[in-house]
């Protein structure tokens, strides 16, 4: 039976076309590939071209798109995936040319963000991201498609209907949005009530697969979910952790990044990625055993700029260390860890506690028994290095943090 249903479902046959323009797009057609793959696409090849300048026409030349027309004809070929954000006349002029849908990088990372989200707001800023997207390609995407049958980004409405669909999406937009504002309102209630807790936010940032649920999983019981896919994280999930000092923490799993993320998309879901804006400190995980690293560690510090939230106290956390034969040495700023295998976790969460505590000094108190809930929030935000029940109240001796000291500055001795 199952059988049968697979060989029902048609595996769309995409061919990858990238223009060159620098080193960089080099990696980002690997990329691309396992994009393709997240998305339910079997890759049949590849068609690249070197280039000075994108064509405005034809995104490659004119000469490599009949190229590409051979591959598809030897390959049975039904899709055609390129490396770059497209505008609808080049979608268009290169459909005409091929007689196949053709989608850019863009399409096809909302499609995967489509595919992915689960929480009401994660599906409305995908919504939001798609519409945003076809709106200046209605002409692209409306014409041609139409007649070239089902998938991603495929319903076509015909010349006649595009004012009306144009009208629908902007009401569409502006109703998203409107719900959006309101979701955003209730995230920012929760995160104010959490800093009027003033339990310190530690938020996991970085490159998509580079093991950020993998690390929240190992260090709480979170049970995110992991995968070997890009985007598998869509809605940040956050948990309480106890410090070796015993403080606590929130820490925050968050979306990752990706190089050439769509603009639309990171608007559209820029009050999830604000978890990292409003942190207290961050863990950049990098995957240390991908090829372009550096490239990747860039991507992210220049969305965390984009962000506001490059300035933020930051340690690089490098993953999957357990696949190198020579790990470096740990320092401040700088741990190596395996998420999987639960290697250098505890150095880890020391490095988080002298991170996030920097600023503690030691304070004496006096909390009289009546006032049980001051005491036990100071128990739970502060490392206790000495307490005696005495008989005006209870003596505690604690390294807190500034915004601790003062919360409870009526009860220093
Ligand atoms: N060998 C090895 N693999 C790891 C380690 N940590 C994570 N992985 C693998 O890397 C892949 C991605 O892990 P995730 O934890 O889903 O990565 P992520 O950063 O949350 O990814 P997105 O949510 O997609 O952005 C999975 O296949 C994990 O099993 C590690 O320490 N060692
Ligand atoms: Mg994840």
């Amino acid at each position: 039976m199952e059988k049968i249903i697979n060989n029902n479902i048609e595996v769309e046959k995409a061919i990858l076309v990238a223009a060159i323009l620098n080193d960089s797009d080099k990696e980002s057609i690997e990329e691309l590939k396992e994009l393709a793959k997240t998305a339910g696409a079997e890759v049949v090849g590849e068609v690249i071209q070197q280039r000075h300048v994108i064509d405005k026409a034809f995104y490659i030349g004119r000469g490599k798109i009949e190229e590409v027309k051979h591959y598809i004809d030897a390959t049975n070929a039904n899709l055609v995936i390129c490396n770059d954000e497209l505008s609808g006349i080049q979608l268009k002029n290169i459909e005409d040319a091929l007689g196949v849908k053709v989608i850019d990088r863009t399409n096809l990372i909302l499609d995967i963000f489509a595919k992915r989200a689960r929480s009401k707001e994660g599906m409305l800023q995908v919504e939001l991201a798609q519409l945003k997207y076809r709106l200046p390609r209605l002409i692209g995407i409306g014409t041609e498609l139409s007649r070239l049958g089902g998938g991603i980004g495929t319903r076509g409405p015909g010349e006649t209907k595009l004012e009306t669909d144009r009208r629908h999406i902007r009401n569409r937009i502006k109703a998203i949005e409107k719900q959006l504002d309101e979701i955003k309102k209730h995230r920012n209630l929760l995160r104010e009530r959490r800093r009027k807790n003033e339990i310190p936010i530690v938020a996991i940032v970085g490159y998509t697969n580079a093991g950020k649920s993998s690390l929240i999983n190992a260090l709480t019981d979170a049970n995110v979910y992991v995968e070997d896919k890009l985007f598998a994280t869509l809605d940040p999930t956050s948990r309480r952790l106890t410090l070796p000092s015993g403080r606590n923490v929130i820490i925050t799993d968050t979306v990752g990044f990706i190089r050439k993320l769509p603009h639309d998309l990171v608007e559209a879901f820029k009050s999830t990625l604000e978890e990292a804006k409003y942190a207290d400190i961050l863990l950049h995980v990098i995957d240390i055993t991908s090829k372009d690293m550096e490239e990747k560690i860039k991507v992210v510090q220049n969305v965390l700029y984009d962000l506001g939230a490059a300035e933020k106290p930051i340690l690089n956390v490098y993953n999957k260390i357990d696949l190198l034969d020579f790990v470096p040495q740990n320092d401040d700023k700088h741990i190596y860890i395996s998420a999987k295998e639960k290697i250098g976790l505890d150095v880890l969460l020391k490095a988080i506690d002298d991170l996030v505590f920097t600023d503690v000094e030691i304070i004496e108190f006096n909390i009289p028994y009546k006032n049980i809930s001051e005491y036990n929030y100071l128990k739970e935000n502060a490392k206790i290095i000495e307490e005696k029940y005495g008989e005006k109240g209870i003596y505690v001796k604690a390294e807190v943090r500034p915004s601790i000291k003062y919360k409870l500055k009526g009860f220093i001795l």
